[in-house]
Order: C-alpha cells, then structure tokens, then sequence
C-alpha cells in the first residue's frame, strides 16, 4: 500500500509508504486520496497526522514521473486543495526530509512538527524546476518574500531549528515527531483553522517588494548565468504578490510547463540520476558495487597538510572519523594546524546554530610530526604535493609503518597509481583519491583504480566517498584520470583561440555565457600557471630541454603554443603574483582585469609568428573548446578509463565548473547531435592535421554514423568496460 491509515485515539495517521523516500509517485497520490476521502468521513476521527515511513516524510515528486503521462494522474495541488480546506485539523509529522512536493504536501497541513534531525525545503530549482503544487504561492504568505525567495531560488537543505526559527514549521522536538504531532493534533481539536490555510493569508507587502523583485532579479541572473529555473522561481514568486492564490498557482504551472521546453530540467534530471549511478560502480573484472563490501574506516591519517590536506583532514573531521595529520616539520605542522583548528572553528560554530553539540558531530585531529604514530589507523591520505619522487618516498614509509591491512591512498591530480604502488609491501591496498580544492567544500572525488588495486579497495575508498558526502567516481589509472585529461585539449583551443586574434577576456566571456563558472584563462590563472609549466619542462616541451632547432610552435611535429610558457618566463603565474593571463589588484587578488600587458604581447607575439588573424566569434569559440572536450571524453570511453558517459559528466558537473542545466559534456554533444560533432572537428582536423587531439575519436565516429543515439544507449556501442591502457 503506497499509504496506510491507523487510528491512536481519535487520531488517524496516515503514512506515506513508497521506499527509499517516499516520492509522491502516482499511486502515492491516488492512495493520499483514499485515505483523507476515508479519514475525513468517519465520524471516530477528529484529527489527521500526516508522515512517512522510515522515518522519512517525503523526498517530492517522483522526478522519474516528470515528462511521462504519470504525471499528469491525480494533481498533488488538487490534494493539497483538499487537506487545507479539511474540517478536521491536519498535522504534518516531519522525520528525515520534507523536500521539493514534500514540502508542498506539509504547507497544505495546519500544522507542522519537525525532528531536529530533519531538513526541509524546495530543491526544485537544482533539477531544473521549480515548486509547482502551490509551494511558490504558500511559501511567500507564511514567511515574507525574501525569506521565501532565499529559500526557493537556493533550493537548499534547511536543517529543523533555521526552519522554526523562519517560521517554515511550528515545533521541533527532539524525540518522537510522530508522537509529538499526535499530542497537537489532540490539542487542537475544534480549534478555528482559518489562520492556519496558507492560501487564504495576504502577503504583508510594500511598495519596494517590485523594486526588490527587480534587484533579485538581476542578482540572480548574473549568479545563475544562464539557467532558466532560478529566473522562474522568482517569477513565481512575484505571482504571489500581484495575484490572488489561484491565478497565482496557474501562473506558476505556466512557468513549470515553459522551463519543459527549454531541455534544462531534462538535463539537470539527467545529472541528478547519474550522481546515483555513480556510486554504482563497475570493475572491468565485471564486479560491481553490490559484489563487494567495503572496510570499516574508523581512524584515518592526513600525510600533508598543504591547502588539499587540510580540506580533507575537516572533511574527514565532519565525518566523525578522528584524524592524526602529519607535517614534515615543527613550523609547517604548526601552520596547518592553525589553519585546521581555525576551520574546525567555524564548522563547530554551524553546528551550534543547528542545535547539534559540535563534540557529537566532529572528529578530534591529532597533529604530529611521528610518522610512528600511524601504525594502527585504517587508512592513510597522503596529500603532498605533485611530484613522484617525494609521493613514493611517503609511500615506502607508509608500507613499512602502517599495519599489513592498512589501506593507502594518494591525492593526486594525474599522477600514475602503479608506479606509486610499486614502492609498497602492499600494491592492492594503494588507490587514488583525486579531491578537488578547497577539499572540504568540493563536491567531487574521482577515485583512481590501479591495475593491482583490490575490489575491497575500491569497495572501501568508494564507501569513504560517500561517508564524506562527496560525489563519487570509480576511474582507471591514465595520466591525468579523467577530468583534468579532458582539459588537455580544451586549454590547447583556447590557446590556439589567441594565437589567433582573440583574448583572454573574449575567450572567457564566450565559455562563461555558455555558462562555465570560469572561463579558461581565469581558471588557470587561480589555479596558478607555473603548474602546467614545471610539467611541461619536466616532459621536455620547454625550457632547456628542448632540442636545439625546434620551431617555437611545433612539438613532435604537431602544433605547439607556448603562450603559457612565455608568461611564466616573465614571472606571471597567475593570482599568486597578482599577475597572469590578467592583472589583479595585488598578489593573491580575486578581481581579474584585462592586462595592456597581455594585449600588447599577443600583438607581439603574432607578428613575430605571422600568424593570420582571424578571431573567432562566440559561437565558434564555445564549438572548437567545449568539442575538442567532449571528443577526448569519447576517446576515455574507448580505453576504458571511465566506464560510462554518465560519470564523465558526473566529473564534469561536479568538479570542473560545468553548468549542470547543460547535463555535461557528454550529454550536451548527444543534445546537439553527434553528426554535427563530428562533421565539425572532422571539418578542423581536415584543416588542422597537426593537432590530432580534434581528430574524431573512433567511438565518436561509430556513434555518429549510427545517427547518435540518446546517451544511455551509447554503452552497447562502447561494450564491456576493459582497460586498454
Ligand atoms: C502536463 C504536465 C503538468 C505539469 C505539472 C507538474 C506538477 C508537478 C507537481 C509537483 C511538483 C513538485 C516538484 C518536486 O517535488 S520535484 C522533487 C523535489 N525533490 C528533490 O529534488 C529531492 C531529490 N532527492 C534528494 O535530494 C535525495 O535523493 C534525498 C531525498 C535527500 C536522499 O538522499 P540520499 O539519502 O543520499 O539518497 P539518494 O539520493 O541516493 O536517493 C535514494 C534513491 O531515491 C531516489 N530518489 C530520490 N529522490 C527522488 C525523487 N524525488 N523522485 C524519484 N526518485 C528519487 C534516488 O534516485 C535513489 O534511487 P536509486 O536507489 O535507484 O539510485
């Protein structure tokens, strides 16, 4: 039974039952239906307590319904309709999660009572939606506008005690959210409800709320440049100022069924479920997530404490897992512990507001300098910088101190995971986990498989993932992984872009409209350019190891631009010395401007070289750099290396800044068709043989020659995941 109705004195509580999270799926409603028609007639009952099972009141919609005829079955508004206008009074009993529909659902009760562990809100904006079963138009009349909105266009998680205090429910408590909704319900039996149907209450407005509509306005658009959820949500809002209750509820329906037909919310409803499958990992053994249990980590240890390490040691921290943190000297540990302790601060600080005592919810850190110490924890991170020599002296050490069952992991941006695990006693237990900066606020973790590493392995570095609320991807062992191999060609058009005619601010603008976080040339300039350069020198494309004779603009006989490596020869790493790809205020500054500089160089630079000017446009910047991506993404699925589109997407969405209403670069050369990816870098490559990274990857062209089947069909065509490097 999707809900089920039992009586406590003249109490009916009806329950949601639709596991894993209660999704207000079809039947659901049909059966909610039921049960109030049921409830609301029989003379015994006097008071309705509404939740869900196991301890979860309900996750929204069923996302999986949108798009579908289900949807369109039963209207959630309609039931909502009915539990407000309901004689008897009705209690929502919030355990877990009130989300999205949810929500919506606990608005049309009387009443709401929280546990303090439960979060609520409209989550709808993140998968592309927004609110549509008259929670845009309830929200506003029971907490304001701008509480609403804050809510609303956020979309995100507010724990019980901010929801009490917003207004959102009436009483959090501690144990039972079920018992304690009984108790009110009996008590306010016969009470006048009038007061309590949110669509009946005015909006206590003033003659700035459309001034403050505008400003949110053009806030957010700049904020969400480019998804259309955030903008309709506002609108929505505004619906409910200007329009009574009905009107506003058809206007926002309107809004629903014309965010449809911009493709984002199948796009963002695509990255949502790919996230899921993620954690859903498959070994080209043919082992798969279910085949294997993962270890307990009770203690673990942080080897660097560095800007990565000391994300990961408040991460671990978060996760309730205690941490010892090694430095390799008295000052260095000093300073990272500082740093740690400063954040530990101000998490502990959060918890505080939530109503948690932070003793209960964060992990003590041990610092220490004694590698000796870390002899009986259950897994080690070491987080040092990149180069391999330093990784593997760690890892010898590692292999000689920690226990035999141990498991050790390196934090790696590209690195190779065998050669690492060779120095060890232990190659099946060494794994890489790739976190991104800052570690502790970063969403992804790609998790690197070596060719010994054991299925527990990469059960248990998987299951840490996810303990530490990361999204998680299972990827193979090729230089650079997967997200930072793909930017390869992506960085090498954009240079190509400027060589060119373009500029750094043309090329950023292009791909941040598109709707990238940052452009290229931004990126590289926080991510600090000196990186990319000490890894070029060691592999001998500059600097004195390049043989004598060599054009400037050839490596091995394809094209080669030294842009970079120019500007780091003048000292212009980035933000770190205030000085890049653009200027800023000082070292370490955030504000990028356009560099005279810069401008002045790359005229230089192009007259020296004779390069014919022709900048491209908007459109065929973001067409040469977001393809170039997208093929070197094709070409990771033919070695194997990732073992579905889904997760190079996952990677993408998650770590690198891509706009999620755009699905990932995988899912966007589907949205515009393969044949047309292929025409056009076939087109370039034609016209370009000396940069092969636009060749046509062979799936690629496999796929498109089949006329580019929708995405979740593309795994026939790659076939078993095999790692062929
Ligand atoms: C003609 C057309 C008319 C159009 C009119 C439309 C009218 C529409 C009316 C109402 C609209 C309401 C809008 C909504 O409610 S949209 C949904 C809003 N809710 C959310 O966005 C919540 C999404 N879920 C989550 O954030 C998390 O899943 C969470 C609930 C917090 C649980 O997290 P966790 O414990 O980490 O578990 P998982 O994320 O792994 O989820 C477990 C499995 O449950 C599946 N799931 C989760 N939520 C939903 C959902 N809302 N619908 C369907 N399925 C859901 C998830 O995929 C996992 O599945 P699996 O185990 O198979 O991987």
């Amino acid at each position: 039974m999707a809900a089920t109705r039992r009586l406590v004195n003249t109490v009916a509580v009806i329950t949601i039952n639709h596991p894993p999270v209660n999704a207000l799926s079809s039947s659901v409603r049909h059966a909610l239906v039921e049960e109030f028609g049921k409830a609301s007639k029989d003379p015994t009952v006097e008071a309705i307590v509404l939740n869900g099972s196991n301890g979860k009141f309900s996750a929204g919609a069923d996302i999986r319904e949108f798009g579908t005829s289900a949807i369109k079955t039963v209207s959630l508004e309609d039931i909502n309709g009915t539990i407000e206008a309901s004689q008897k009074p009705v209690v929502a009993a919030i355990e877990g999660i009130a989300l999205g529909g949810g929500l919506e659902l606990a608005l049309a009760c009387h009443y709401r009572v929280a546990d303090i562990q439960s979060r609520v809100g409209l989550p709808e904006v993140l998968i592309g939606i927004l609110p549509a079963a008259g929670g845009t138009q309830r929200l506003p009349r029971l907490i304001g506008i701008p509480a609403a909105l804050d809510v609303i266009v956020r979309g995100r998680h507010i724990p019980a005690t901010e929801a009490l205090n917003l207004g959102i429910v009436d009483e959090v408590v501690q144990g039972s959210a079920v018992d304690a909704a009984i108790q009110l319900a009996q008590k306010v039996i016969g009470l006048p409800l009038n007061k309590r149907r949110l669509s009946t209450l005015r909006i206590s407005s003033n003659l700035n709320m459309e001034d403050f509509l505008d400003t949110t306005v053009e806030k957010t658009k700049k904020q969400f440049r480019g998804a259309q959820a955030p903008m309709a949500c506002i609108e929505a809002v505004r619906a409910s100022v200007l329009l009574p209750y009905h009107r506003g509820v058809e206007k926002e329906r309107q809004l629903f069924l014309s965010l449809w037909a911009t493709g984002q919310p199948q796009a963002q409803q695509y990255a949502f479920f790919s996230e899921r499958e993620a954690a859903k990992w498959s070994h080209p053994s043919g082992a798969r997530w279910y085949s294997e249990e993962p270890k307990l980590v009770r203690t673990a240890a942080v080897i660097g404490l560095g800007t990565m390490g000391r994300g990961i040691v408040i991460s671990l921290s978060k996760a309730n897992i205690p941490v010892i943190a090694i430095e390799q000297d008295a000052y260095q540990l000093e300073m990272g512990k500082k740093a740690v302790n400063s954040l530990l601060e101000r998490e502990a600080e959060k918890l505080k507001q939530q109503g948690f005592s932070p003793g209960s919810k964060l992990a003590s850190v041990h610092f220490t300098l004694a590698f000796g110490e870390l002899q009986d924890v259950d897994l080690v991170i070491e987080a040092v910088y990149e180069n391999m020599e330093l990784k593997k002296e760690i890892f010898r050490k590692l292999s000689s101190v920690c226990k035999s069952n141990a498991f050790l992991c390196t934090n790696t941006s590209g690195l190779n995971i065998d050669e690492i695990a060779s120095v060890t006693d232990r190659p099946n237990q060494v794994i890489g986990t790739h976190f991104f900066s800052p570690a502790n606020i970063m969403k992804l973790l790609e998790v690197v498989r070596g060719q010994q590493t054991s299925l527990t392995t990469i059960a248990t570095a998987m299951n840490l993932g996810k303990i530490l609320g990361k999204v998680t991807v299972l990827v193979g062992n090729c230089p650079l992984f997967v997200g930072n191999r793909m930017l390869g060609p992506y960085l090498e058009q954009a240079s190509y872009l400027l060589e060119e005619g373009c500029y750094p601010e043309t090329v950023d603008r292009a791909m941040e409209e598109f709707g990238f976080a940052m452009g290229p040339f931004r990126m590289m300039d926080l991510a600090g350019l000196d990186v990319g350069w000490r890894s070029r020198t060691e592999k001998g494309l500059t600097g004195a190891n390049v043989p004598q004779g060599t054009p400037a603009r050839k490596r091995l006989g394809n094209r080669y631009s030294p842009l970079a490596d120019l500007l780091c020869e003048s000292g212009r790493f980035g933000q770190k010395t205030g000085k890049g790809w653009y200027q800023y205020e000082k070292p370490g500054g955030r504000t990028a401007r356009p560099d005279p500089w810069v401008k002045d160089f790359l005229q230089k630079y192009r007259k020296t070289h004779q390069i014919k000017q022709q900048p491209s446009n908007q459109e065929q910047i973001v067409e040469r750099c977001v393809y170039a991506l997208a093929n070197e993404g094709f070409r990771i699925l033919e070695d194997g290396i990732a073992s579905c589109p889904e997760d190079i997407d996952v990677i993408y969405n998650n770590g690198y800044g891509w706009p999620k209403y755009r699905g990932g670069p995988m899912y966007y050369a589907s949205f515009v068709g393969l044949p047309k990816v292929f025409n056009t870098l076939e087109k370039y490559y034609k016209a370009n043989a000396d940069v092969p990274s636009m060749k046509p990857a062979f799936l690629l062209k496999k796929l498109a020659a089949v006329g580019g089947p929708p995405i979740k069909e593309w795994r026939l065509q790659v076939g078993k995941p095999v790692n062929k490097l």
